[in-house]
């Protein structure tokens, strides 16, 4: 569905990535990990459109999108969420799902065309989706973490993606909501939806990911099933000192 072919990222005579192909096909789940620095934001943002690679290429259902802008590829079935909160603070929650519903069906120019077509119905879908049903009255600011990111992937998920990229969704969130939002993202999965996810939570990229990448230094060091690359003797070695 998503994949990376090659692909090299120079910045400042940097190489920040180099030479790393990977594909999520529909309906998997790849965790990409790997030690801070080693560029896996970089890698969501280059896959997203928001960073063209200096080489090789990016493939959304086999063609070729690297030439693609971030919208564009929106627009074909690919979403993301952000390491930061990307909500509107003083809106609803439903407001915010009504606004990501009506971006991904309108001209990209004006998200708020059609603004009253959005039935409620279809907003407190979403919301229930993401186990938030009944908080379409609520501000966003005064949701908990672990709800700002369950609204957050029903902003995602507003558009109907076929892929899924997902940086850092647990970031901040208490424990007992990174098992809700845990469950909710296997589920997505399980509807047909390629997910990319990087997160530093390992035990739920290696209890939630079909297969693991580990990112080292810009570099793929394993692509594997999560007990492989745990066994693996070099990605034991990248996390010297951490616990896997
Ligand atoms: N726009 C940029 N210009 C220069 N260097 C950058 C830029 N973006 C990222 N880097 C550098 O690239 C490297 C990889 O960064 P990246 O954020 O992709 O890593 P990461 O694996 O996501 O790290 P973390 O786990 O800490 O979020 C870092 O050394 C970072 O400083």
């Amino acid at each position: 569905m998503i994949g990376a072919e090659g692909v090299g990222w120079r910045v400042g005579g940097a190489q920040i990535l180099d030479d790393v192909s990977l594909t999520v096909a529909a309906g998997e789940l790849v965790g990409i990990i790997g030690p801070n620095g080693a560029g896996k934001s970089s890698l969501v943002n280059i896959l997203s459109g928001v960073t063209r690679p200096s080489s090789g290429r990016v493939t959304l259902d086999g063609a070729d999108v690297s030439r693609q802008s971030a919208t564009r590829r929106a627009r074909s079935g690919l979403a993301r969420s952000f390491q930061t909160s990307a909500l509107f603070d003083g809106l609803t929650a439903g407001e915010n799902v009504r606004l990501a519903v009506q971006g991904a069906g309108g001209s990209p120019l004006s998200p708020f065309r059609g603004a009253r077509s959005v039935p409620a119905t279809r907003v407190e879908e979403l919301l229930e989706r993401v186990t938030m049903g009944g908080t379409a009255g609520t501000l966003a600011r005064d949701l908990s973490h672990g709800g700002r990111r369950k609204l957050e992937l029903a902003m995602a998920l507003a558009a109907k993606p076929r892929a899924l990229l997902l940086d850092e969704p647990m970031a901040g969130v208490s424990a007992e909501d990174v098992d809700g939002l845990t469950a909710i993202i296997g589920e997505v999965r399980d509807s047909g939806v390629a997910v990319a996810m990087v997160e530093h939570h390992m035990h739920v990229v290696l209890g939630l990911a079909d297969r693991v990448a580990v990112l080292h230094h810009g570099s793929l060091l394993a692509v594997g099933k999560p007990d492989e690359v745990t066994a693996d003797e070099r990605v034991q070695q990248a996390y010297l000192g951490e616990a896997l």
